[in-house]
């Protein structure tokens, strides 16, 4: 389990200090308008940028005191537009770093819709086929490194991994995301534009707007049309759902 304490940043990017937990087997996703500090506090639930002002612990300990390779079987990070390096295969792609079981890597091929291309360089994919195989790369990660004492399934953190997806595609990945952290009881952090993405398939949501975490919780409790529309400066239209969810939010025109 991933725990903030009162962990931030006072260098810029800035972060305003977060008291929280990340629990294994939840989806949780991150929204904000551009710039409020999405990306900057994945980097500190990563470990990438360590806390100037509290701790970030991971299973107990503090992150920093993890060896990059243990904390590799621990946590994946999959950033917005990762660089695709060479010219490897997909197959190999999904495979990188991680030296998983053949087994686990058709797994995934299946899972994301892969299979097809699985045999082809990785320099010749569409945005949306490159988003899905870095998604899988770092499932690959985690789920091939699970060793036995492991608490559960790690922590996947994904910086809009529905960003070049069409609507059948990011349904199919959100389902699946949500489905993994409950059979693999994994925590999957997903910073994600698509307001109606987090109000259907998260569990809990945080709302960041300037540097700061300003709300974190369920979906209908976060994700409040006349607060949205007031954070991101839109003209929002609320649609009541059938089951209570939270509100189906449409643009004005
Ligand atoms: N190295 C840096 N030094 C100073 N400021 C930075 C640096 N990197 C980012 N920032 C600023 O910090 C703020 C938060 O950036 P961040 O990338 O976390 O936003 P975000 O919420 O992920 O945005 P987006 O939705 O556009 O991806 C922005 O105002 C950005 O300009």
């Amino acid at each position: 389990m991933l725990i903030l304490h009162r962990a931030g940043f006072v260098d810029p990017p800035c972060l305003a200090p977060i008291q929280d937990k990340v629990v294994p087997g939840e989806l949780l996703a991150i929204v904000g308008p551009n710039g409020a500090g999405k990306s900057t506090l994945l980097s500190l639930l990563s470990g990438f940028r360590t806390s100037q002002l509290g701790v970030v612990t991971l299973d107990g300990r503090t992150i920093e005191a993890w060896t990059p390779a243990t904390l590799a079987s621990r946590r994946a990070l999959v950033a917005q537009q990762e660089p695709m390096g060479f010219d490897w295969s997909v197959r190999d792609m999904v495979a990188l770093g991680s030296d998983p079981e053949p087994a686990l890597v058709e797994q995934l091929l299946a899972d994301l819709e892969l299979v097809s291309l699985a045999d082809r360089s990785v320099l010749r994919l569409s945005g949306g086929e490159r988003q899905r195989v870095m998604v899988a790369r770092g499932l690959c990660q985690l789920m091939a490194r699970r060793h036995d004492g492991a608490p559960d399934g790690g922590l996947l953190l994904l910086d809009e991994p529905t960003s070049a997806l069409d609507i059948g595609q990011q349904q199919r990945l959100m389902r699946r995301l949500r489905q993994l952290a409950r059979q693999q009881h994994m925590a999957i952090v997903c910073v994600l534009h698509e307001l109606n993405l987090a109000g259907t398939y998260a569990d809990r949501v945080w709302l960041m707007e300037e540097g700061q975490r300003i709300a974190g919780g369920p979906p209908e409790e976060v994700l409040e049309p006349e607060d949205l529309a007031r954070i991101y400066r839109a003209e929002l239209q609320a649609l009541a759902r059938p089951d209570g969810g939270p509100a189906w939010l449409a643009l004005t025109p």
